[in-house]
Formats: C-alpha cells, structure tokens, sequence
C-alpha cells in the first residue's frame, strides 16, 4: 500500500517525539507495519536491558540515571535503517540525543494537554504524568526542531493520523546531505 513512500525513504528510519501519553508507542506500531518497518519503543528497549519497569527506575536510581539509560539506548537503535522508533517524551532534552534523531525523520506528535490529562490520568507507569504542563513549557521549543509537527485532534483515531503521516512524509523527506552523520 504504502510502496511508493517506502522508496521515497530510502530506508531513513522515523522518529516519533513527542509528550507522554500523544500515542507515539500506539502509532508507532501501525506506522511500522504500514511501511514495512521494524518497530523500536526506546521505553521498552530500557527495560528489557535494566529488566526493571520505568517507575522502578525512576524510583530506585532517579531521573538521571534514566535519561542516560535513554540516551545509549538511542545511541544504538540510531545505526538501525528501516525502523520506526517512539521515543520517550523526555528524549529531546538532552541536546546530544539531537544527533541521533536527526539521522531520520523527526514527526512530532502534538495532543492538547487537556487530552493528554485525561488518557493519563489514571496511568500508573508514568513517572512524570502530574507535571504535563510545566514539561510541555519546557520541551516546546524542542520539539518544534522536529522535521513535521503533526497536530492531532482529539477524537482523531490512531488509524486516521498513521494515514496523516503516510500523506505527508513525501512533503518533508530530506535529501542524503540534509541528514546528520555521526
Ligand atoms: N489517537 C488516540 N486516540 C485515543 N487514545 C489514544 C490515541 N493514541 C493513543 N491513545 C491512548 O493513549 C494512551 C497513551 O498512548 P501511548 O501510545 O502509550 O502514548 P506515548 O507513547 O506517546 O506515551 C494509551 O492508553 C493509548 O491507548
Ligand atoms: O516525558 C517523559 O519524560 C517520559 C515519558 C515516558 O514515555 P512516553 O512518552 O512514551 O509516555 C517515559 O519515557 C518516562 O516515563 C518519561
Ligand atoms: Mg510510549
């Protein structure tokens, strides 16, 4: 279905960013398997090397200790060609993690943060989901360094922004010198 827009890839792997709880995980998965991509969850990938969940990390080494765990994880996913990977919503605070993401695509998923509220707001595996607004003031200007924002609406369903995205890669596909090579 979507060959035309696989060649026009080239291969370069996309990265979703964006905050918690804007479905980078859910659309993640059905954009992958749209374009015959692999699918990658930085989220996951930590705990399958810490074999902890992120609570307990966050809880029994801190913040920081996540974020570096973070940062080798994408690290190692960024030499992977033909993959999709849904970043943690913090992934774009450390600058260095900049290098590795602009090596693909960079799709920013954009949520109202009142939407956001509700999906989390009996969520228990989020760390960091009662301080959606101040880390939307903080990560803002972050996110918008992003190759596509895509402004979600809020009944949009996963199906309808993956068919949004495969619309619009053609319109933002960057030529070989545009990516950054480490
Ligand atoms: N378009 C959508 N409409 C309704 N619910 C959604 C949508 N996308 C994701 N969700 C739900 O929101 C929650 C967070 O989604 P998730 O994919 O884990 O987001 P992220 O990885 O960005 O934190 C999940 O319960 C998921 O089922
Ligand atoms: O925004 C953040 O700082 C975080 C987002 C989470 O991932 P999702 O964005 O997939 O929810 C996870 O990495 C951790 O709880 C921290
Ligand atoms: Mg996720």
């Amino acid at each position: 279905m979507s060959t035309s827009i696989e060649q026009s890839l080239h291969g370069i792997s996309i990265y979703l960013i964006g905050m918690m709880g804007v479905g980078k995980t859910t659309i993640g998965k059905l954009l992958a398997h749209q374009l015959n991509y692999r699918f990658f969850d930085t989220d996951v990938l930590i705990e399958r090397v810490t074999q902890q969940s992120i609570p307990e990390i966050f809880a029994e080494s801190g913040e920081d200790n996540f974020r570096e765990l973070e940062h080798q994880v994408l690290q190692e996913i960024s030499v992977e060609t033909k993959s999709v990977i849904a970043t943690g919503g913090g992934i774009v605070e450390r600058q260095i993690n900049w290098s590795y993401l602009q090596q693909g695509l960079i799709i920013w998923l954009d949520v109202e943060v009142e939407v956001l509220k509700q999906r989390l707001a009996e969520d228990q595996n989020r760390p960091l989901a009662d301080k959606l607004e101040l880390l939307l003031q903080k990560r803002s200007s972050l996110y918008a360094q992003a190759d596509l924002r895509l402004k979600i609406a809020a009944n949009q369903t996963p199906e309808a922004i993956v068919e949004q995205i495969l619309e619009l890669i053609p319109t933002v596909i960057k030529s070989e010198s545009e990516f950054s090579h480490s």
